[in-house]
């Protein structure tokens, strides 16, 4: 059937944000039955490398969604001049930038040929929920990260005066943070993007900023679900987080990863680390992978090398080498300048070391994969959760610390890994050592035994909050029926 109107979706150009969100707005499409299509109205990334990323997402996204069963359009927006970067914060930056598209937002909704049901813009284009105000259309923020840290964002202006004392505090380490639903957070795992380098980040009045505006929400739809993160969701739902004030209705839709068999989308003919995990025994293989925008320099390469040598297990590392010109995008390895001299010759017989873009779901949804050494990007974490491989947290920026702790220590599904927050989230090689080996020795390391048991556990929650019944799969039709009754005609 024709659809009878269109969900508008504007999402950020980071990878881990723009995948994730044109997945769940794909989701809202299916769950409507056809009532509703979909706008995805692209900004062009800052950046070259950025910009290059999204035209691949864009035309690889573009081709199946027109060979598929659902209505999904890409409508680029004019370009705009980045403000000038200079000494000011990249959320400030990344702020102006997305505000500059304001009208060419509201030009392009107000061109659309569908009555226009709802906007829903991405945590960090939070200006033009603005627009969506202005047109008096229902306006959504789509949360790619954990209910934790959103419980967290929603409480920053309440505890901004104790926060904010705490965390310039060169010495504060010793504390906790209340975010309500879950235990006390010990500082040490508070988000790099509030507290980094023993001090409050430049970034931190931006994600204030960030924090008072999700109330302005008519609803944040959360890559999540109620399995996975009861405790935090509770919380928000009763109003802990904002004194005096009920937050806007979550809608906890989660895990949005892509659900064909596989995991993914199988590549043909597959790709060299598949090939080469097919040819390993079940569950043997440690996957190190460090997002899209993760990389290790060159002491702590040398001292992953060497932990990983020395723990004797099979590894599939992802190995990204330092951005050339973005500072947020990563190049492929030099492998022979990168690693130390020797390590590929003697681990050649147990470990594969790949330089460049790696299928990750393929490789999680992989039988060969026994645990995941991980960044702690969300959509890695759920793709995690989602095949069942246990992690060893190494969180390296963003919120990522915060979800180092939720999945150790609240989920219990990974084992903890020193990280040293103070010389840049170094690992030492004796302690990957030792976390590879709780992750893979079988049996031998009791917090390794619980965490692929509660993987296990998780693997199992994931696929029921989205099937027929579950918690996330309510969430979502619930979402998508009051999106489908409250459209508004664009302006003329
Ligand atoms: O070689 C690679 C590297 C990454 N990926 C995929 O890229 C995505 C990465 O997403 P994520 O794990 O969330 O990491 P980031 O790209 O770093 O995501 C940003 O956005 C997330 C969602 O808000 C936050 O949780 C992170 O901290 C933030 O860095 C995942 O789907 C991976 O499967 C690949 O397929 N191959």
């Amino acid at each position: 059937m024709a659809a009878a109107a269109t969900i508008v979706i504007v999402p950020c150009w980071a990878s881990g944000h723009f995948m994730s969100m044109i997945a769940a707005g794909k989701r809202m499409v299916d769950a409507s039955g056809g009532a509703l299509s979909l706008t995805v109205l692209v900004m062009q990334a800052p950046t070259p490398a950025k910009a290059s990323e999204v035209d691949a997402h864009v035309r690889r996204e573009s081709s199946s969604a027109s060979g598929g069963l659902l209505d999904v359009r890409f409508l680029s927006l004019p370009a705009v001049e980045p403000p000038p970067t200079g000494s000011v914060a990249l959320e400030e930056f990344n702020f102006r930038y997305v505000q500059l598209h304001a009208p060419h937002v509201e030009e392009a909704i107000a061109g659309l040929a569908l009555p226009v049901a709802a906007v829903v813009v991405d945590l960090f284009c939070m200006p033009l929920l603005d627009v969506a105000g202005h047109l008096a259309v229902p306006r959504h923020v789509y949360f790619a990260s954990t209910g934790a840290f959103l419980a967290l964002m929603l409480r920053l202006p309440a505890i901004r005066d104790d926060l904010a004392v705490r965390l310039r505090d060169a010495d504060a380490e010793e504390g906790t943070v209340h975010v309500p639903g879950l235990p006390p957070v010990p500082l040490a795992y508070m988000p790099a993007c509030l507290w980094s380098g023993g001090k409050m980040s430049s970034n931190y009045e931006w994600f204030e900023y960030y924090g008072r505006r999700l109330m302005d929400a008519t609803g944040i739809i959360l890559n999540s679900s109620v399995q996975l993160e009861r405790g935090v969701l509770a919380a928000i739902a009763d109003g802990r987080c904002v004194p005096g004030r009920p937050a806007p209705t979550v809608h906890a839709i989660g895990p949005v990863v892509w659900f064909s068999p596989a995991g993914g989308e199988p590549q043909q003919p597959p790709h060299v680390c598949v090939r080469w995990l097919d040819t390993q025994p079940p569950g043997s293989v440690v996957f190190l992978c460090f997002g899209s925008n993760g990389f290790l320099d060159e002491a702590q390469v040398g001292e992953a090398a060497a932990g990983l040598e020395r723990s004797g297990h099979r590894f599939l590392w992802v190995l990204r080498g330092a951005p050339a010109a973005d500072p947020a995008s990563p190049t492929d390895a030099d492998l022979g300048a990168a690693l130390p001299a020797g390590f590929q010759a003697r681990t050649q017989a147990r470990g594969l070391v790949w330089p460049a873009w790696a299928p990750q779901k393929e490789i999680l949804a992989h039988p060969a994969v026994g645990g995941f050494v991980t960044h702690c990007g969300w959509n890695s974490a759920l793709e995690s959760l989602w095949h069942g491989v246990p992690m060893a947290p190494w969180p390296l920026y963003a919120e990522q610390h915060l979800n180092a702790f939720e999945l150790a220590s609240v989920m219990g599904v990974a084992v903890v890994m020193k990280v040293d927050r103070r010389r840049g989230n170094f690992v030492e090689a004796p302690e990957l050592e030792r976390a590879v080996r709780a992750l893979m020795d079988d049996g031998a390391d009791e917090e390794g035994r619980k965490a692929r048991e509660k993987a296990a556990d998780m693997k199992a929650a994931c696929r029921k909050a989205v099937a027929e019944g579950g918690s996330s799969y309510v969430a979502l039709r619930k979402l998508v029926r009051g999106i489908s009754h409250g459209g508004v005609a664009p302006s003329p």
